[in-house]
């Protein structure tokens, strides 16, 4: 059984960022992951490059050839890697044994997880070749800073988990950035009747009713909590890391193949 996390969530979420700091951290805990680049657009990478979509195909070829503009381009690109998943993903994954720990380092674009099929056939895929596989959805804590924005993030977020139907861990990232925490506090375990009684504040008497399905929608999905990030605090990647690996029982496995291990049998 392999391991996946999938990292998405909007463009600038700190998705890339957040993939070398976790393969910092696991350097440091002595634990190997590998991190994939999904992105065709990228060009600075902080960690070693396990996989890289752009062995694949070069979005400035993409944009040049076909005359597309950079989303066009991307959206081209992914719908190449989709064709090209049996052959491409295939080959690469078996540079990989049946244990290993893969974090695909998505591109940005929101439409890849919100209406776009192709994430979802390469979520198929890995699962196909036995992989455990969750989502890792990263929003900007400085795009919270208040109800309608956040009741936004999570509809976003919703979208891809409804598209990827896969264990979600939500993230609230940059928290180095917020000043003041309890400004965030709120939304981390939010309150149904307090968020609806603050989108009723904020926008006019005509969205009651909508307000009040949207509040109940999130809530019904009980899947909006978000874990903070503070880079700094290894505690902090420590914590999200072991809520991840719990979602797709990774150790779990590896707790079975000690205790099947039986030194005297040899
Ligand atoms: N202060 C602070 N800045 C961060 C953090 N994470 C990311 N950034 C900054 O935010 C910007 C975007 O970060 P990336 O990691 O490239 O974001 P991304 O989600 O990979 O972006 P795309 O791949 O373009 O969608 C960069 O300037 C990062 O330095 C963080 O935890 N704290
Ligand atoms: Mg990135």
């Amino acid at each position: 059984m392999g391991y996946a996390q999938l990292v998405i969530g909007p463009a600038g979420s700190g998705k890339s960022t957040y993939c070398s700091s976790l393969y910092q951290h696991c350097e440091t805990m002595r634990r190997t992951i590998h991190i994939v680049n999904l992105d065709p657009a990228a060009e600075n990478f902080d960690y070693p490059v396990a996989m890289d979509i752009r062995e694949l195909i070069s979005l400035d070829d993409v944009m040049e050839e076909l005359k597309l503009g950079p989303n066009g381009g991307l959206i081209y690109c992914m719908e190449h890697l989709e064709e090209n998943l049996d052959e491409w993903l295939t080959e690469e994954l078996d540079n990989y044994t049946d244990d290993d720990y893969l974090v695909f380092d998505c591109p940005g674009q929101i439409e890849l997880f919100s209406h776009v099929p192709v994430l979802k056939n390469f979520v198929e895929h890995l699962k196909r070749k036995n992989f455990n596989v969750c989502v890792v959805y990263l929003l900007d804590s400085q795009f919270i800073t208040d109800v309608t924005k956040f009741i936004s993030g999570c509809m976003a977020s919703l979208s891809a988990m409804v598209q990827l139907e896969l264990p979600h861990v939500n993230i609230l990232s940059k928290m180095d950035l917020v000043k003041n925490k309890r400004d965030i506090e709120d939304y981390l375990n939010p309150e149904p009747r307090v968020l609806l009684s603050e989108l009723n504040q904020r926008m006019a008497p005509q969205y009651e009713k909508l307000n009040k399905s949207l509040i109940e929608l999130v809530d019904q999905y009980s899947m909006v909590s978000f874990i903070p990030l503070d880079l700094r605090k290894e505690r902090s990647i420590q914590y999200i890391l072991s809520q991840i690996d719990n979602c797709i029982q990774y150790g779990e496995d590896a707790d079975v193949k000690i205790k099947d291990f039986d030194p005297d049998e040899d």
